[in-house]
């Protein structure tokens, strides 16, 4: 239980005089860093960096105060202050009205009803992927599935909701790299490096977010031009939310930093999610059997439908297995607006906040052996008693994923499909290096053979 709260309590922590060997680790291997300090100092950390306080905190009850119970306290942190740079002022990234405005317009594209009516297409591009990675396999040749995988992503989202192939516009998906190499760049200098110096990665940048923003105005004026009936869909919603604008530079800046913030959110996010399930079923092959004889059960040799996502049990299992060892959001970054009290601790006004679900998917006192794969933990028919924040892969309160629907069942059907006609074996040597960035990516992609079995 936390200690009663007194003014001024603070959390443990390293010294101030520690900074720089942080700034070493923050740099390096921050999933260490994070870890280490969890483990050193309990669920509550103060991180001192220089003229800096941040406070880390890894507590179920810690998590559910911040985010959701008194989220309405709270302001993006580092990190998402930084990426505003890259990616504008997208739903992600903003904060107050702005934000309200942007939820309000955005949310009900992303309505349950609305993306089960989507399935056929992710289906359809699924089925894709499976005949892509057939094509590579059946000449022994290994494949990096991760960029098949992101390519999907793109795919759907492109269709689902902006009603357009993206993949027909070959250098979006470049385009997407670059801009979030920039946004990353961003995070890991703090802001601090002047966008006008002339470095090839601003350079990049700038060729890519102009060639993105010529991709949005593009979809935008073919909307225009074609409206649809009804208008419910992201353009035409935000079509209509930004023509309130007086000026008609905001209204194109905000669409375009919109739906470009979209895509960004929801492609790498999903890709990864399936991504690190591949790798971890790649290493479980009673998890792969399981999963193949579970596709087969449900799919047979048929085209899926809708329904058939309540009956991939198995897989959501592994999914959500999956999303614990490697959440793709892996830090959740919060400004205090007024002062605060967390577990007893004071938090300053203005202070930076961080709820890190890497490390709190692996706290000792919630999951057992919270190193193993095991995607039995998720078995929807056994009762569990952890604590409902103990697990937050979308986030929670006001700020919890649009997408998670979307991206649950892009994930589920593209990884039932691909087990349920492939074995899928990681080339040896191959390890995937978890990369703490934006989200967490996965270092060395993932080369695989495919066999169909
Ligand atoms: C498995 C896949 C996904 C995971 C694990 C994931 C995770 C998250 C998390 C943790 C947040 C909260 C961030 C915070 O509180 O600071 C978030 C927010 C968000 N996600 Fe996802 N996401 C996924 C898929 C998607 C998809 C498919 C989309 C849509 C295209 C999407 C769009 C967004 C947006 C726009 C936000 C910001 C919401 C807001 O602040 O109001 N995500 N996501």
């Amino acid at each position: 239980m936390s200690p009663k709260a007194t003014p001024g309590r603070v959390p443990p922590g390293p010294p101030r005089s520690a900074t720089f060997s942080l700034l070493k680790q923050l740099a390096g291997d921050r999933l260490t860093l994070m870890s280490t300090a969890a483990s050193t100092y309990g669920d509550a950390v103060r991180v001192a960096i220089g003229p800096k306080t941040l406070y880390y905190f890894n507590h179920p009850d810690h998590a559910k105060h911040i985010l959701a119970d008194n989220g309405a306290n709270y302001r993006k942190g580092i990190g998402y202050v930084e990426a505003r740079r890259a990616l504008g002022d997208g739903l992600l990234t903003s904060d107050g009205e702005l934000w309200k405005e942007q939820r309000r317009t955005i949310r009900p594209v992303f309505q349950h009803k609305r993306i089960a009516g989507q399935a056929d297409t992710i289906i359809e591009e699924s089925a894709k992927l499976v005949t892509r990675l057939k094509a590579a396999g059946s000449g022994g040749q290994p494949i990096n599935v991760l960029d098949s995988l992101t390519e999907f992503t793109l795919g759907v989202l492109g269709r689902t909701l902006l009603d357009a192939d993206l993949t027909a516009f070959e250098s979006a998906g470049h385009s997407f790299e670059a801009v979030q190499d920039q946004a990353m760049f961003e995070m890991e200098t703090m802001g601090l490096v002047p966008k006008w110096l002339p470095l090839k990665g601003q350079r990049e940048f700038r060729k890519a977010r102009s060639d993105l923003f010529g991709i949005v105005d593009r979809l935008v004026q073919f909307r225009k031009a074609n409206p649809v009936d009804p208008p419910d869909d992201v353009i035409s919603r935000l079509i209509e939310s930004t023509s309130r604008e007086s000026d008609p530079r905001v209204a194109a800046t905000r669409m375009r930093d919109e739906l470009i913030t979209l895509l960004l959110a929801g492609h790498e996010t999903t890709a990864s999610t399936v991504g690190w399930a591949m790798w971890c079923v790649s290493q479980n092959p009673d998890v792969a059997q399981k999963l193949h004889e579970e596709a087969v059960a449900v799919l047979g040799d048929r085209t899926p439908v809708y329904e058939d996502l309540r009956n991939l049990k198995y897989t959501s299992m592994v999914l959500e297995e999956a999303m614990r060892l490697y959440p793709p959001v892996w830090i959740l970054t919060r400004n205090a607006i007024e002062a605060d009290e967390v577990g007893g601790y004071h938090i300053p006004a203005g202070s930076d906040v961080m709820v890190c679900p890497y490390t709190l998917h692996r706290h000792p006192a919630y999951w057992e052996e919270p190193e193993r794969f095991n995607p039995e933990r998720f078995d929807p028919d056994v009762q569990h008693d952890r604590p409902r924040y103990a697990y937050i892969p979308f986030g929670a309160g006001p700020r919890f994923c649009v997408g998670n629907h979307l991206g649950m069942m892009e994930a589920g059907f593209v990884l039932s499909m691909i087990y349920r006609e492939l074995r899928m074996e990681v080339v040896p040597g191959h390890q995937p290096k978890p990369e703490p960035m934006l989200s967490l990516r996965m270092g060395g992609g993932l080369p695989m053979v495919a066999t169909e079995v």
